[in-house]
């Protein structure tokens, strides 16, 4: 498996284009499944994730045609997927394909919705708590569907097809909350989503399902409303842009020292990292191509940070502030409140030479004036990148093992930092 060395010490310096959103493309492709038309989808971003998907979506039937970067094309335009799932003729997702990655088990919502029927593997994807799948069959069942475990599958079926109803979530699920609407598309009758999650791709999903003909309100807000259709039809749509992808490189230049512009990064994506992050003293400025992110100079301040839903601090860079703050000046103090276990970078860190000490829910970061690079391996995509963070900042080789796991969710990682100036290469052996 590849490798990734790095010598740190190096402050970034440049231009970073950030791609489309891992966590937009994955549910955005599985809508496709909803049409028997074309969705073409542009600023996909090159992922194992996404290739994943690929594959188990033409394990449905569904044709996949990519079109890559033309001349002229900016870097962050991703590639242009054309799904056609003109004949869906499987709907079973088999546990070899679905085991790999949590949101391939979202594909039990379209088939359901269209063929009345579908058996999907329990999923897998980042090591980081139990995750069930309870809320999303809630929300199929209250469409009317009957589902049963069996042999680690869900087999669930619609023998009339999907009905509008109430769906009242009683913790904020983004799985949920997509997995809801792309069935109550084509459900008779309207349905009402409460607490539903208000993650930035879930309003991206919608707009892209309203193009197909979708009658969806309120997506980005706890309520969203659906007026079931009879028929979805092809549309195009493009993917907007990752806000943590953006939310990491910003933690790597407050770390490392340096300016570096992030290429069409939104910064309405993602306010409250960017609010913590100037107050952990780096300078954060908006413009129009993107944002900008600098720290010449200041120290790094300590912060206190509890990860919530969107619009609070997202648990999808939890672990990238955890480095961040291994080198302030003090101790602050970061809360994860979404997943049970999402600490496995909290020894990885110390490696380095971070000081770490958990209680529960909570780790206290006795911030330390220089990390040491150490050979380092994480278990899941966001840990991964934490360690990439501390190595860029770290005196000395860091050595990332297992690098599988940023290959999921970080697009040309070792090409983008390189161009600012890091010392970083992939080994292949
Ligand atoms: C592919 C994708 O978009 N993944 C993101 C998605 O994951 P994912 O969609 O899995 O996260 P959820 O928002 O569904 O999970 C939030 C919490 O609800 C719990 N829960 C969820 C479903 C359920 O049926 N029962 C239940 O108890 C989970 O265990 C977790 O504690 O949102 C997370 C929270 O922003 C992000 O960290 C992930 O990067
Ligand atoms: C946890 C993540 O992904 P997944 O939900 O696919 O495991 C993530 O993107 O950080």
């Amino acid at each position: 498996m590849d490798r990734i060395r790095i010598v740190g010490g190096s402050k970034l310096n440049g231009t970073i284009a950030i791609s489309g959103a891992k966590n937009a493309a994955l549910p955005l492709m599985i809508a496709g499944l909803l049409t028997e038309e074309t969705l073409v989808l542009d600023n996909v971003p090159r992922l194992a994730d996404v290739a994943q998907l690929q594959r188990i979506l033409g394990n449905h039937g569904v044709d996949i045609m990519s079109a890559g970067k033309r001349p002229g094309d900016r870097e962050y335009q991703g590639q242009t997927l054309h799904i056609s799932a003109a004949n869906i003729i499987d709907t079973t997702a088999p546990y070899d394909l679905v085991s790999r990655m949590r949101a391939s088990f979202w594909v039990i919502a379209p088939l359901l919705a269209r063929m009345h029927e579908a058996k999907v593997s329990l999923p897998g994807g980042c090591a980081i708590g139990t995750r069930p799948v309870d809320l999303l069959i809630m929300a199929l069942e209250k469409l009317g569907a009957e589902l049963v475990i069996d042999g680690g599958y869900v087999v669930a079926k619609a023998p009339g097809g999907l009905r509008g109803a109430a769906i009242d979530f009683p913790k904020v699920t983004v799985s949920g909350t997509h997995v809801a609407l792309m069935a109550a598309t084509l459900a008779k009758g309207t349905t009402v989503i409460t607490n539903a999650a208000c993650e930035p791709e879930i309003a991206d999903v919608a707009d892209c399902l309203n193009k197909m003909g979708a009658r969806i309100e309120g997506a980005g807000t706890p309520r969203i409303t659906i007026e079931g259709v009879a028929k979805l039809h092809g549309a195009r749509h493009t993917v907007l842009p990752d806000r943590i992808e953006a939310g990491t490189y910003a933690m790597a230049v407050a770390m490392t020292g340096g300016e570096v512009q992030l290429a069409g990064a939104r910064p309405e994506l993602l306010q409250s990292a960017l609010d913590v992050l100037t107050e952990a003293g780096a300078v954060i400025s908006v413009n129009p191509e993107g944002i900008r992110v600098s720290r010449n100079g200041a120290g790094i301040r300590p912060v206190k940070v509890s990860t919530a839903p969107f619009p609070g601090f997202p648990t999808d860079l939890q672990a990238q502030l955890m480095a961040l703050m291994a080198c302030a000046g003090g101790a602050s103090e970061i809360t994860e409140t979404i997943f049970e276990n999402r600490f496995m970078h909290v020894q990885e860190l110390a490696r380095f030479g971070a000081r770490i000490a958990l209680d529960g829910e909570t780790a206290t970061i006795d911030g330390t004036a220089k990390l040491r690079g150490a050979p380092v391996m994480a278990t899941d995509l966001r840990a991964s990148v934490s360690l990439v963070i501390a190595g860029l900042a770290a005196e000395g080789e860091t050595m990332v093992n297992r690098v599988y796991h940023l290959d999921r969710g970080f697009e040309r990682l070792e090409e983008k930092l390189s161009a600012c100036g890091a010392s970083i290469q992939r080994i292949s052996d």
